[in-house]
């Protein structure tokens, strides 16, 4: 087993193994079961089965409260709704002070914005008075997984 599958296990154990109270958000087809699907350990599948009524997925493991927010990163059209319900999510006052992971999905397409294109069409630069971390992560390939769960894990241990 290479070096970097290994520390990409670690990660992974370390991870499931570390309380924190996650909330996933996403638009439809954004890669959300996906995701969750290849963290746990799960196969990639390409036709998933759109997940009726939860869009939004709470991994529930103890008190430290996180938010990532996923879009699709080939889905150009896709990117305005995604600001709007974003920037609609950031103004309640549960979310206040909460840190913030937004994960452009699908870096593996051939047409996906750079995280540069996503902060300038999420508007991430108005996002205040909390930590925002912006990703490009594929779940097909399992891209930049590993930098996914070390951001996780570095909040949740805070
Ligand atoms: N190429 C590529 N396709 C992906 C990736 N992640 C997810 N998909 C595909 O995108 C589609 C939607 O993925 P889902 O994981 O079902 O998305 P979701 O966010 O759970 O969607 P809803 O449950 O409908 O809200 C599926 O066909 C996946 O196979 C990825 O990283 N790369
Ligand atoms: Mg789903």
């Amino acid at each position: 087993m290479g070096i970097f599958k290994r520390i990409y296990d670690w990660l992974l154990s370390l991870f499931w193994a570390t309380e924190m109270d996650i909330t996933m958000i996403g638009l439809q087809n954004a890669g959300k079961t996906s995701l969750l699907r290849v963290l746990a350990g799960g196969e990639f599948t390409i036709d998933s089965i759109p997940t009726v009524g939860f869009n939004m997925k709470r991994v529930q493991k103890g008190h430290v409260t996180l938010k990532w927010f996923i879009v699709d990163s080939a889905d150009k059209e896709a990117l305005p709704v995604a600001k709007e319900e974003l920037h609609i999510l950031l103004e309640k006052p549960a979310m206040e002070g909460i840190p913030l992971l937004v994960l452009g999905n699908k870096s593996d397409l051939q047409d996906h914005s750079t995280v540069d294109e996503l902060i300038e069409a999420l508007n991430l630069k108005a996002v205040t008075h909390r930590e925002v971390s912006c990703y490009g992560i594929s779940a097909k390939e399992e891209t930049n997984l590993d930098a996914v769960l070390q951001w996780l894990i570095a909040r949740a241990q805070k």
